[in-house]
């Protein structure tokens, strides 16, 4: 039996058990700064709370990637959430599943955001790591270093195939 999953878009609800979407849409803002800037509190957690752990920012710029692309392995990091909060309005791809020790591929699923989203994903939250659609997508990247123990697990390739850069994870 193939079950072919499709990219859903992404949205709080659909996304909550992975982590949380960043975003302004939907959200409570201030103005701040004497009336100069508007701030939308708490958009997510930054979980990286473990000892000697500290929350760090990166810049990534990443490569459009190639298409079909092979989704042979996946991570998590067990001691920090990670996010990602794109620099530019383009959409990108986000591979997530639920699980412990071992990735639980029932709960595989794809998201594409909207081009004004972020992501952050849960420590723990397995994913396949940044998806870029274009070439030199920028982001910015909240993380945790220190123990920094990520584990990767290689799955067997989940089957995939492409059309107009929209990628359908296929598993038999
Ligand atoms: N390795 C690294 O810094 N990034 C990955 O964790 C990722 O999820 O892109
Ligand atoms: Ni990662």
């Amino acid at each position: 039996m193939r079950i072919e999953i499709k990219p859903k878009p992404l949205t709080r609800e659909a996304f909550k058990k992975f982590g949380e979407v960043i975003e302004k849409e939907g959200r409570e803002s201030m103005i701040i700064n004497r009336g100069s800037a508007e701030k939308f509190y708490e958009v997510c957690n930054m979980d990286a709370n473990e000892k000697g752990v500290k929350s760090i920012l990166h810049i990534y710029i990443g490569k459009g990637r190639e298409f079909p692309l092979h989704i042979n392995m996946l991570e998590k990091h067990p001691y920090f959430s990670q996010t990602f909060v794109p620099r530019s309005k383009e959409p990108f791809y986000c591979v997530v599943a639920l699980g412990g020790r071992e990735p639980d591929l029932s709960t595989l699923e794809i998201f594409k955001t909207n081009g004004d989203q972020g992501v952050h994903l849960n420590r723990g939250t397995w994913h396949f790591p940044l998806i870029c659609i274009e070439d030199k997508q920028e982001f910015i990247v909240l993380d945790g270093v220190g123990i920094n123990l990520d584990e990767k697990k290689v799955i067997e390739c989940v089957e995939y195939n492409m059309q107009d850069k929209e990628i359908f994870l296929i598993k038999d």
